[in-house]
């Protein structure tokens, strides 16, 4: 994926997002860090064709048709549909469903970690990660080659969300989708991430572009290592020089 000069503005005289020059591999998992307002859900809009820049082109491998999933912090679920039947939606609304297609809901349900007996549970009878859980199978059973998660798990508590990041990456490993993250918490970018862009506002552009230097696969003892520590300290380094700037 490749942003050329890309500026997006919502009026003439507010420029919400300006980006020279960016490159993202195929595969490639990155986070978005930044203030509120610098345009992060601007940039995943941009990617996902929900919007288009004012300005300037950007390229995605295998062209406009490549196919992208979106899931956002609420998990929008449809109330009277059961959690199957939610992540049967999507399919549905391109084709009407043949056998295998079933076989992909099943196998994306038990993929995030959804036991058989709540597949025909409402969302009301669902907790707040298992909405989560199904809201990230729905995307997942579309088999996109670029998922892009707008804070996907910042209502949910610190322990919920380090599960979550964990079988995040188990997914992403298997499948090495390009997945593009956003979220303000730094040890979570950190985590998942192979890159992190931190972002400024006002207008909204990249201010660093830093390497995560840890290996995977990646377990819950990564965040007890010092070096995590220490790199979280020069990310958050970098948002405050965004932040005084
Ligand atoms: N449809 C729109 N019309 C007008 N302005 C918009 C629109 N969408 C976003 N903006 C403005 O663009 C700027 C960037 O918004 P965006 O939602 O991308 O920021 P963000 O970094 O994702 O913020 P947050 O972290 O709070 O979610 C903001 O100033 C916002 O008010």
């Amino acid at each position: 994926m490749q942003f050329h000069q890309i500026e997006k503005r919502f009026s003439p005289e507010s420029l919400v997002l300006s980006v020279d020059s960016l490159e993202i591999s195929a595969g490639e998992f990155v986070s978005l860090v930044g203030p509120s307002g610098c345009g992060k859900s601007t940039l995943l809009r941009l990617v996902a064709s929900l919007d288009s820049p004012t300005q300037g082109e950007l390229l995605l491998d295998d062209g406009a048709d490549i196919e992208r999933a979106f899931v956002f912090q609420d998990a929008n679920l449809i109330p009277w549909r059961t959690a199957w039947q939610n992540v049967q939606l999507p399919l549905e609304l391109r084709r009407s469903l043949n056998s295998a297609d079933r076989q992909n809901i099943t196998a994306a349900l038990q993929l995030v970690g959804l036991r058989e007996e709540d597949f025909e549970k409402y969302p009301r009878m669902l907790s707040g990660g298992m909405r989560m859980r199904v809201s990230l199978a729905r995307a997942l059973v579309t088999e996109p080659r670029i998922l892009l998660l707008d804070e996907p798990f910042a209502a949910l508590d610190d322990l919920l969300r380090n599960q979550l990041n964990e079988q995040l990456l188990e997914i992403w490993q298997r499948q090495k989708w390009t997945g593009l993250f956003v979220t303000h918490n730094v040890p979570e970018a950190v985590f998942l991430s192979q890159r992190i862009l931190v972002m400024h506002a006002r207008p909204g552009r990249i201010v660093a572009d830093l390497k995560v230097p840890f290996e995977f696969p990646r377990t819950s003892e990564l965040r007890a290592d010092p070096a995590f520590a220490r790199f979280c300290g020069e990310v958050v380094g970098h948002l405050a020089g965004v932040a005084h700037a």
